[in-house]
């Protein structure tokens, strides 16, 4: 890897508050609906991420600006070994900032484009992984909305982890979803049957049936039924109806129940939860504490002689990108002096109105995890007290290694080495 795009001579304050030139940008990797993703390495601790940056004004036309704020609200809320981590947001005048987790080996999507089919051993392992982000999540109250392959990245190892929280939802106690969110492929019957009206909302089981979907789709090559964006939902639950998936004869039968108990029609019976899981005869010797840890180790293992996503990305972003991200210092400071100014308009009544650019800039919250966690670990070095009671000294050591081991968390594979 490594083209170094910005070997930018920039001073800054590594002390203040996280900013765009506390970053080196390495090259580009991906592209999504709103927004680009390249990897970038922070000047001061040396570390690799994945900056992934969105347009405001292509977000304001696409009405996607709320959906980006609540899904920093969310990834503020997490932290799990199996999840793409948030740990810095910011904002300039044109584009909203995400620094997330930097995960090499490419998603799954990729791999089974590859022409990659997974052996029943490697499927059962990220059924395993993405069981216990599920399982984490339902601690949060937190429906992902949208499991599938394109949001499977894996990490330089192999391991798993989910990302793109842009439609997730917090649900509070007792409260069910209603809205059809997600990739029809992968969303569960109960979503289009809430749109048609035959049941009152959905719940966590809904990622569940995604994982099914996800997990057949690793092991055969295409999906156990045959949906489309275009399919309407009544035609959908007709599809559900008649279809008797197929399943290989060739693979384990604990397998094919599981799989089945994934992808029960009816969320009540649906295997959904990590207990149940666990219970499951194609799932009984695995030792989640070690997975938990990472102690189990992936077979499949990612190329490492290519970058695991497609190299277009990179030429797009340097001969037809209008706006290179590489070329954003200048151009900011040449849009500077017109800038503020226009960010006021006069309404119909003569009256000052604050325009969506300045609502975005005042409601996108800055954000660092780093420093959150350095506070976390001064405060229980100075305050060694819980609820004004003094702690003990054992229980003192042993929130000090809790929070100096948390300070250390780097994401996966993101030492500068590895670039
Ligand atoms: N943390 C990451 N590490 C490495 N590559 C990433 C990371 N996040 C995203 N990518 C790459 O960038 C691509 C675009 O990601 P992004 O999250 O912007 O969009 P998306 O999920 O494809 O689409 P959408 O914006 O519609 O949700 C992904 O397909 C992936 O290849």
């Amino acid at each position: 890897m490594g083209v170094n795009h910005s070997d930018r001579k920039i001073s800054f304050d590594a002390s203040g508050e996280v900013n765009f030139d506390h970053f080196n940008i390495l090259r580009a990797i991906g592209k999504g609906s709103f927004g680009k993703v390249c990897i970038v390495q922070k000047r001061d601790t040396k570390k690799m991420y994945a900056m992934k940056y969105m347009n405001k004004s292509v977000c304001l036309k696409m009405d996607a600006v709320r959906n980006v704020f609540k899904e920093v609200e969310i990834l503020t809320m997490l932290e799990h070994p199996f999840l793409v981590n948030l740990w810095f947001t910011f904002q300039d005048e044109e584009d909203m900032f995400m620094v997330v987790d930097l995960l090499l080996g490419g998603d799954l999507r990729y791999h089974i484009q590859q022409e990659m089919l997974f052996n029943q051993d490697q499927v059962r392992f990220y059924i395993c992984e993405i069981a216990l982000a599920l399982d984490y999540l339902r601690s949060k109250r937190i429906i992902h909305r949208d499991v599938k392959p394109d949001n499977i990245l894996l990490d330089e190892e192999g391991h798993v982890h989910l990302t793109d929280f842009n439609i997730a939802t917090v649900l509070k106690e007792g409260q069910l979803a209603t809205s059809m969110s997600g990739t029809k492929p992968y969303m569960a019957p109960e979503m289009f049957a809430c749109y048609l009206e035959d049941c009152p909302g959905y719940c966590f089981p809904v990622d569940w049936w995604s994982l099914g979907v996800c997990a057949y789709e690793m092991l055969k090559g295409w999906r156990p039924f045959e949906i489309h964006s275009n399919t309407t939902p009544d035609e959908v639950k007709v599809l559900l109806t008649n279809t008797r998936v197929h399943f290989s004869s060739s693979w384990n039968e604990d397998l094919k129940d599981l799989l089945k108990q994934l992808l029960c029609i009816d969320p009540a019976n649906r295997l959904s939860t990590l207990d149940a899981l666990k219970k499951h005869q194609y799932i009984q010797e695995i030792d989640f504490d070690s997975v938990y840890r990472r102690e189990v180790k992936p077979t499949f293992v990612p190329s490492k002689d290519h970058l695991n996503c497609d190299p277009t990305y990179e030429l797009e972003e340097m001969i037809i990108e209008a706006n290179p991200l590489h070329k954003k210092k200048k151009r900011l400071a040449k849009q500077n002096s017109q800038k503020r100014s226009d960010s006021l308009h006069t309404n119909l009544n003569g009256e000052l109105e604050e325009s969506s650019m300045d609502l975005i800039y005042r409601n996108f919250r800055t954000y660092d995890r780093e420093r959150e966690q350095k506070r976390r670990l001064q405060s229980t070095i100075s305050e060694p007290s819980i609820a004004g009671h003094k702690m003990s000294p054992a229980l003192r050591k042993k929130t000090l290694t809790k929070a100096k081991s948390e300070c250390q968390t780097a994401p996966p594979n993101n030492d500068a080495n590895n670039s």
